[in-house]
């Protein structure tokens, strides 16, 4: 369980906020942090690694305080073994990746654990290689890879995917979920991709100018209450176009390309690249085994 209650200032092009979170955290939860950008997602991910300070407030991990502002104590970053992914890699270029996943192991005696995480994330293939000579999916796997060999408490992703082109990221994020699944790590996310959202975590935080103002399912933060689809999927807009009267858009949903009509009222506020939610009221999919 973790248990965060802390406020730290914000300083934004608009003035001061208050990033202000009073929060538990279920162990093996996989949170995301879901928000505009400047709300505050990446801070508080630096408030739980140890690298930034909150002002004031708790931060209890397991029963193990981590922060308390009331009794000075403010552990180390490496004292709180944290997992933390970025959207640059972060290797350390002149190591192999086999070295690169040695030198992060605390206690030299595990050695075999760097073949045994090379085996999971199958990349003892790319065990001898610089990471310059690696794609970036490569990369960010030998990233994830040598986050794992610390045992980390928690794993911090922030936007771990977002640089990648979308069969990678599609790829990607089906091993952060057989990752999650096979190491139970609590993990949290921040992420601005809805369909990662639903694909990966099992509660959101919908943050706005430093304050959760949803705490749900992806369902819950997401489905818009006032429609009553019985079919509802979330998709990406990569097209508008006119045909006479009605409009058709193209939409990408989990790698698809799906062709809906619209009217003029429903694609007014729509452009290319959002994001949306496809329903239909009076549709009763088949389900067939393939
Ligand atoms: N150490 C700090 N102290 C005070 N304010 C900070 C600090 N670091 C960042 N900020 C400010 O806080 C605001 C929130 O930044 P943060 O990076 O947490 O936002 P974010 O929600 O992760 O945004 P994005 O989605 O763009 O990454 C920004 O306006 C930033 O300038």
């Amino acid at each position: 369980m973790i248990e965060i209650d802390i406020i730290k200032p914000l300083y934004t092009a608009d003035g001061i906020i208050d990033l202000k979170v009073n929060k538990q955290i279920n162990k093996g939860d996989f949170l995301t942090l879901f928000g505009k950008s400047g709300s505050g997602k990446t801070t508080l991910l630096r408030i739980l690694a140890g690298l930034e300070t909150p002002k004031s407030g708790k931060i209890v991990v397991d029963k193990e305080i981590w922060f308390d502002s009331s009794k000075k104590i403010n552990l180390s970053p490496q004292k709180r073994n944290v997992g933390f992914v970025f959207q640059d890699y972060a290797l350390f270029p002149n190591m192999s990746v086999r070295k690169n996943l040695e030198f992060a192991l605390k206690n030299k005696n595990e050695i075999k654990k760097v073949d045994e995480i090379l085996e999971i994330m199958e990349i003892e293939n790319l065990s001898n290689m610089k990471p310059e000579f690696l794609s970036g999916g490569q990369k960010q796997r030998v990233a994830l890879a040598r986050t794992l060999m610390t045992n980390p408490k928690m794993l911090l992703l922030d936007e771990p995917l977002s640089a990648l082109d979308t069969t990678m990221r599609l790829k990607l994020q089906d091993e952060l979920s057989l990752i999650h699944q096979k190491f139970n790590i609590t993990s949290i996310l921040v992420s601005h991709d809805i369909s990662e959202v639903f694909k990966l975590s099992n509660r959101v935080f919908k943050i706005n100018l430093g304050e959760i103002q949803q705490d749900g399912t992806p369902n819950e933060v997401f489905s818009n209450q006032n429609i009553s689809g019985k079919f509802k999927i979330i998709g990406e807009v990569l097209s508008i176009k006119k045909s006479d009267i009605l409009y058709i858009v193209e939409v990408l949903t989990n790698n698809e390309i799906v062709k809906v009509t619209a009217v003029e009222d429903e694609i007014k506020e729509l452009k290319i690249g959002d994001k949306l939610l496809l329903s239909s009221k009076a549709f009763n999919p088949i389900l067939m085994k393939i």
